[in-house]
């Protein structure tokens, strides 16, 4: 699997686990999982408690090592970086929302969205202007100057939204991010995050257990015992 430009075939996934195996000890959290993604689309990773979601979407994103096969964004093979470029590939390509917000609570909102384009180095006017079209863009343009402490649930889960794509990455992880939420403002934030992956070219991996959650993606994959089925897989 080879790319030339930056921008992928429609056949050719951006991201891919391939055979994926962990292991925790005596728990087998994957055993042979295979998941493509591609550009742009919004997939939802759903199964059982337990099952072994969060430990493929930490695969994929490259926090959690494999025990066996292979994880390959565009033509690359995640286990073949060293640490340092896998670092400057989540900062540069992934953006990330977990189920609490994970706001830094001694910044401002419009800090924490600004943050990560801080630590790639831009000026901090330019990153507080950014991050403030981001915060207006997911409806919380109010909240720039309060900080987590001082926020509701899905504000701050809105704020996180910001954050993750504020540097216009090409995959967010989002896992469990409504899970936290009543169902009126898990919605509101799956509706912003959604449009807002869209109007971006952002692939999601979204993490879930509820229907409701999953009907925003484009397509459902089931894990079940650590084994996925992905019907691209079986009809490619
Ligand atoms: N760091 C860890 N140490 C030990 N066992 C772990 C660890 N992470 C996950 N596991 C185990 O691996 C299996 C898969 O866990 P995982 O969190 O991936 O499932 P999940 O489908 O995301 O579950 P949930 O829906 O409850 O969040 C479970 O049996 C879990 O207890």
């Amino acid at each position: 699997m080879t790319t030339t430009d930056n921008a992928p075939a429609m056949d050719v996934p951006l991201l891919a686990a391939v055979n994926l195996r962990k292991a925790y000890g005596p728990t087998l959290a994957l055993d042979d999982a295979s998941l493509r993604i591609r550009a742009g689309e919004i997939v939802a990773i759903m199964g059982p408690s337990g099952s072994g979601k969060s430990t493929l979407l930490h695969c994929l994103a490259g926090i959690v090592p494999p025990d066996s096969g292979q994880v390959v964004y565009r033509d690359r093979e995640l286990s073949a970086m060293s640490d340092g470029e896998r670092s400057a590939l989540r900062r540069g390509q992934f953006g990330f929302v977990f189920q609490f917000g994970q706001l830094v609570p001694e910044l401002t909102c419009l800090e924490n969205v600004a943050l990560p384009l801080r630590l790639d180095g831009s000026k901090r006017r330019d990153a507080e202007r950014q991050a403030r079209d981001w915060l207006d863009r997911l409806e919380v343009a109010d909240l720039a100057d309060k900080r987590p402490g001082e926020i509701s649930g899905g504000q701050g889960q809105r704020v996180a939204v910001a954050r993750a794509l504020v540097a216009e990455p090409r995959v967010v992880f989002a896992d469990e991010p409504t899970g936290a939420l009543d169902s009126l403002n898990g919605e509101r934030v799956m509706r912003l995050l959604t449009e807002a992956a869209r109007q971006t070219g952002a692939a999601v991996v979204l993490v879930t257990h509820e229907a409701r959650v999953a009907a925003y993606s484009d397509r459902e994959v089931v894990v079940r015992d650590g084994r996925v089925r992905d019907p691209e897989l079986v009809h490619p």
